[in-house]
């Protein structure tokens, strides 16, 4: 145990706490670090994963991806079989540890755009959000590393009117993030090429429109080089607390309640959890449980509790404790799709920390000593758009008044899911929000010679129509959850990825990025229409981005929490993970979930008086 407040099965079994956490991930531990401030109050926390320390596929940034399929880290799970996808299941990668998805994931750190995480409820607007936003994080020097306002002509802050980048950055937060300081040869011409095709730097991307191109910052310590989790964030520097205890490898099967006479809500009075596939133990709470086990774990364990849809539970013979239909429903995730480029003989990318021994034994030597290099190295250039920069008026209006009659058509959609459309539709037809974005890969994934140095350009879908489900298959609750995210089921997704293909062929076509292409190796030549569909179903991957499962909105609506994130028909229960988001997000999301996390621990302190 290397900690006072790692815990063991003997302390936590049978033990009361004032608030249980369930899932010492992202949003979970910034929770259980607020809370336990307060020395009065005892915080448990519950983690299926396990503590892993000083460990370079963890603290390394270059090593991003190298933990994404291994146990140690992960849960291997997948997709049921994408009938959008080409058939495919395909892997859902999210994080089984202590810190959650925050170790595993590539450490783009952008902040939610400006508008509302769920469908316009009150206090999750944006300037709601800031200040938690803001909390999070430390940014040493804002723009004194900004490669995008490095290598542009000129740059603009096209955030909201009167916003300063000043407002919107945090100093002095748990999680320190950095400018990446290296740039592979291929940084400067992609920069260049979208500002000649009229996407401007955005210098104020954090001021509540990212539209433009800017440069994310990312969730790696300047001065260590090291990745930062929510571990290193929120727990390490707590651990020493008496009255924060977390138990890992503990798998929580079910929320325990009992009937309030009183208001006719359930009441959650403990949880029952598994240690590695063992014995249940249980523990009980005074206060609250607090559940953070993501947009995947979080629904299951509500159902396998008896909170979700009756008629699903009722099926697999689990008592229904409330009715609350939306549990599960609502899965959405930035789907990408990407063109594999071969570069001319001498630009460099990362694949010479491959293809180089001499430079990659250099390097490495360089980060052990310093923590600077090559090995803190991401690419972090991105451009938001919205559609109507990069298509004409009467093709995106066509597209708009088709969408518009589908999704009219549809017989079976849900209170939520209409809003949701209609507010999409909205943002589509504005035409000020990004809907596609853009993502640079220095580096090869697909690699025919190995001499050679390749990229990747991709695109990704930020406001999909496309919705999926997570719902249990059994009572037991070691099983996967059928997870369908129905990837590319509604059209205008297609259109939309389809969209964004056209534009990386535009854009490689474009000086001074064109001079640096031998040859595009896949897909291989042109493409027509229909052969290029065909292309993006056989290879859309997942931006790990998964939202939207435990929704925030009225019962009425399918929503499963409300603002204050309780849990529907329950007075003591709160989510406050990714899975309440109800409409897509426009970013990478890690930062927004740590601040539904901060603004979760505040709810909490405020209603409960400490
Ligand atoms: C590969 C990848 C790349 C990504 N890249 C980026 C990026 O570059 N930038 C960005 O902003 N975002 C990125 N993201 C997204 C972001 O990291 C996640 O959306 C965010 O971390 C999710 O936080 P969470 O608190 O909702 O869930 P998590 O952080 O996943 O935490 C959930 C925790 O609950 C635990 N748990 C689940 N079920 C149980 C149970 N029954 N009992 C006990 N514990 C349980 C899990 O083990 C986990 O630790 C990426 C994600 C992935 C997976």
């Amino acid at each position: 145990m290397s900690s006072p407040s790692m815990s063991d099965i003997h302390a936590f079994n049978g033990a009361t706490f004032d608030y249980i956490i369930i899932g010492g991930g992202t949003a979970g531990l910034a929770i259980a670090n607020r809370l336990s401030e307060n020395k009065d109050i005892n915080v448990g926390v519950l983690e299926a994963g396990l503590l892993v320390e000083n460990d370079p596929l963890i603290d390394v940034p270059r090593n991003l991806a190298m933990n994404n399929g291994d146990p140690k880290y992960a849960w291997m799970s997948s997709t049921s079989p994408q009938p959008g996808a080409a058939g495919r299941s395909m892997p859902v990668i999210r994080g089984k540890i202590l810190g959650g998805s925050s170790a595993l994931n590539y450490m783009g750190w952008s902040t939610t755009p400006g508008r509302p995480v769920a469908n316009n409820a009150g206090g999750w607007d944006w300037n709601s959000l800031l200040p938690f936003l803001t909390k999070i994080e430390d940014v040493p020097a804002p723009e004194r590393d900004d490669i995008a306002v490095k290598f542009s002509a000129s740059s603009e802050h096209i955030g909201r009117p009167g916003v300063s980048s000043d407002i919107a950055v945090g100093k002095g937060g748990p999680v320190k993030t950095s400018h990446s300081v290296i740039t592979t040869d291929v940084v400067p011409p992609y920069v260049k090429a979208w500002n000649a095709m009229d996407q401007k730097t955005n210098a104020n991307p954090f001021g509540g429109l990212p539209n433009g191109l800017y440069s994310a910052r990312l969730s790696v310590d300047p001065q260590t080089g090291k990745r930062i989790t929510a571990t290193a964030a929120y727990y390490t520097p707590v651990s020493a607390r008496e009255n924060l205890k977390v138990l890992t490898g503990a798998q929580v099967t079910r929320i325990i309640f009992k009937p309030d006479s009183g208001t006719g809500k359930r009441v959650a009075v403990g949880v029952e959890f598994s240690v590695q596939g063992g014995g249940i133990y249980t523990a009980s709470v005074s206060k609250e449980v607090v559940l953070c086990a993501g947009t995947i774990g979080t629904p299951a364990i509500l159902e396998l509790s008896g909170v979700g849809d009756k008629e699903l539970l009722t099926k697999l013979g689990i008592p229904c404790v409330v009715n609350v239909p939306g549990v599960g429903q609502n899965l959405h995730d930035h789907t990408f799709t990407h063109a594999h480029f071969k570069a001319v003989p001498g630009i460099r990318t990362f694949d010479d920390l491959q293809k180089n021994p001499e430079f990659r034994a250099a390097e490495q030597e360089r980060y052990n000593k310093t923590g600077q290099g090559w090995f803190t190295g991401n690419d972090t250039i991105l451009i938001f758009s919205p559609l109507n920069k990069l298509l004409d008026e009467p093709t995106l209006s066509a597209k708009i008044q088709s969408l518009e009659a589908t999704l009219s058509l549809k017989k079976n959609t849900s209170g939520l899911l209409a809003r949701q459309y209609e507010i999409q539709l909205e943002w589509l037809k504005k035409g000020n929000l990004p809907h596609l974005e853009f993502i640079l890969f220095s580096a090869g994934v697909v690699k025919p010679d190995p001499e050679a140095s390749y990229f990747m350009l991709a695109t990704g879908v930020q406001h999909p129509f496309s919705r999926g489900s997570v719902h249990i298959q059994s009572t037991d609750p070691l099983q996967q959850p059928v997870i369908d995210p129905c990837y590319l089921t509604e059209e205008f997704d297609v259109f939309s990825l389809l969209t964004g293909f056209r534009t990386i062929e535009k854009l490689a076509q474009t000086s001074p990025l064109k001079e640096i292409i031998a040859e595009q190796v896949l897909p291989p030549g042109e493409l027509g229409d229909e052969e290029l569909v065909q292309y993006i179903r056989q290879s859309c991957t997942s931006g790990s981005h998964y939202m939207g499962t435990a929704s925030m909105a009225s019962l009425e609506l399918g929503g499963v929490v409300s603002p204050n994130l309780k849990v529907h028909g329950t007075s003591n229960l709160r989510v406050a993970d990714a899975s309440i988001i109800s409409v897509p997000v426009a970013a990478h999301i890690q930062a927004t979930v740590y601040a539904i996390g901060e603004k979760a621990a505040a709810l909490i302190k405020a209603e409960n008086g400490h």
